[in-house]
């Protein structure tokens, strides 16, 4: 995405040490761990003049001899109010053109407002162009407020109509989020937010051809909802505070479980067949695939690789590793041809979302680590459903992993009656999934197994780069899960 439409900012050096110090520190950044070995600002287009001043800025890092590409919304104002200082940047004496303090303009709604309005009025500004759906009105004149959600980008809330995606870390060509959710949106799912419009580096702008690439997405508002990792803390919580059953034995059962105020397993299996009927529409969308032997062992190389490279990097993953490999040894054995389509890819509680009418799938950007082709490439849809499934299992240890204070002979017990949270939620899930005409989770156990154990060790990974303190999450259910 390399190459300059810009407008004379790219070479501006104490901008780009500012940013280069900045980076690293923000949540969205996908190369925590390594050094950034060089970094320039490919694209630079201004959107604002005066006071504030915005800047739409794509920046190329260089971290272990591979270039990504990040975007940001550059604001620069002469002074800077207290509520914009914790996203500082830095101050820029205008060897560039610009002079004043720096920020992350997406904490401003004086520059966010703008770019609802663009999209609107489908503006055409240097390299971006601002887009709407066609047959579809936007509103304007609303503030964007970043969302407090835990995320990879960053959202704007436009007033209480829009929810504006800006992708931190951009691909090449249309982002799969817009893809699939567009795709969805006119095939009528109703389990997709609808399409309101996008953002869009034009090809060329970005100096390597190709189709344009994708900056934002507008998509409608999910005012009254509740995302699914919350609602099934909630149920945990709950269960977690009965006392145990008179008499009862050692080991609660999952029908214990259910017998809690708030139990979760019902909304569990409504959410297994919103999946089904998604995976369905996908299928019709992007069509079906048998894949050959050869892809299975494929699969199953790519997975011991995840696992070669994790085990060296996180120890506590090792004492594990030779029975997950026995697992994944099996789907390569497997050989038969199975159907491959279009998925969602990083499929878990926080992606989920419930209104009053019924669940809604968010976020088809696929797992942030993995390359675009891998995003993008048909899998199995089981792999979705152990992504759900490892998710039932992270709600059921949050509490015990994030009590500091608990006594291990506590987290022991509480480690029972997550064991048997989880089973209840998981059955649930997968009898609503299959009874709506999902593949049957338990005739293809072993491979979705792999599935679940693959997503454990990119866990472990993604927990060990980004929050250390979760580690010790996927680290506990992989004690039972590796067997
Ligand atoms: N359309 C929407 N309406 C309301 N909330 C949303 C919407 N889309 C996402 N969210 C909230 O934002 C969170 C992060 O969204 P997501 O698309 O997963 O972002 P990211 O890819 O950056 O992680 C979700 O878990 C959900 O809580
Ligand atoms: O939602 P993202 O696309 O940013 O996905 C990444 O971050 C997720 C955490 O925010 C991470 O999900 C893991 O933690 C969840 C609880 O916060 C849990 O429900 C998931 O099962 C677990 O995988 C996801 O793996 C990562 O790609």
């Amino acid at each position: 995405m390399p190459g300059g439409s810009g407008q004379g900012r790219g070479s501006d050096p104490s901008l780009v040490r500012l940013l280069a110090g900045w980076l690293p520190r923000q949540r969205w950044f996908g190369g925590k761990g390594s050094p950034i070995e060089d970094l320039s600002i490919g694209t630079a287009t201004e959107l604002r003049t005066g006071e504030p001043g915005l800047h739409h800025l794509v920046l190329d890092v260089r971290q272990n001899g591979a270039t990504e590409h990040y975007q940001v919304l550059l604001g620069v104002r002469r002074d800077l109010p207290e509520r914009l200082r914790p996203h500082e940047i830095g101050v820029l004496a205008g060897t560039a053109g610009i002079s004043g303090h720096a920020y992350d303009a997406a904490h401003d709604p004086e520059l966010t407002r703008p770019l609802l309005a663009h999209m609107a009025g489908e503006s055409v500004i240097g390299p971006l162009r601002f887009r709407r759906t066609p047959g579809t009105g936007i509103r304007t004149g609303l503030d964007g407020t970043p969302s407090t959600a835990e995320q990879s980008n960053t959202s704007l809330v436009f007033g209480d109509a829009y929810m504006c995606k800006l992708f931190r870390k951009l691909a090449p060509g249309v982002n799969p989020d817009l893809e699939v959710n567009l795709a969805l949106t006119r095939a009528g799912c109703e389990h997709v937010p609808a399409v309101h419009g996008w953002i869009e580096l034009a090809p060329g702008g970005d100096g390597a051809g190709g189709g344009p690439v994708t900056l934002a997405l507008l998509s409608q508002f999910l005012r009254s909802a509740t995302d699914g990792w919350q609602l099934a803390l909630t149920s945990v919580r709950d269960w977690f505070a009965q006392p145990a059953p008179g008499g009862a034995p050692a080991a609660p059962t999952p029908d214990d479980a259910g017998a809690a105020g708030g139990d979760f397993a019902a909304e569990a299996g409504r959410l297994g067949a919103a999946t089904a009927q998604v995976h369905r529409d996908l299928a019709r969308a992007f069509g079906v695939t048998a894949v050959p032997a050869a892809r299975l062992r494929a699969l199953a190389a790519g997975m011991h690789e995840q696992l070669d490279a994790v085990a060296a990097d996180v120890p506590q993953l090792r004492p594990h590793a030779g029975a997950i490999r026995a697992v994944f040894d099996e789907v390569a054995a497997s050989g038969e041809g199975l159907p491959f389509q279009r998925v969602h890819g990083d499929y878990h509680l926080g992606q989920v979302m419930r209104t009053d009418t019924g669940w809604v799938l968010l976020d088809f950007e696929g797992e942030p680590a993995r390359t675009p082709a891998e995003r993008r490439a048909p899998a199995h849809p089981l792999r979705d459903v152990a992504g759900m499934l490892r998710s039932f299992e992270y709600a059921a240890r949050f509490l015990i992993a994030s009590d500091v204070s608990l006594a291990p002979d506590a987290a022991d017990v509480l480690e029972l009656r997550a064991r048997a949270w989880a089973r209840r939620n998981r059955d649930a899930f997968c009898a609503g999934y299959a009874a709506a005409g999902g593949p049957d989770p338990a005739a293809h156990a072993a491979l979705v197994r792999a599935f679940e154990l693959d997503k454990a060790v990119y866990e472990i990974r993604y927990e060990a780069r980004n929050r250390p303190s979760w580690l010790p999450v996927p680290l506990r259910s992989l004690e039972h899960l590796a067997g």
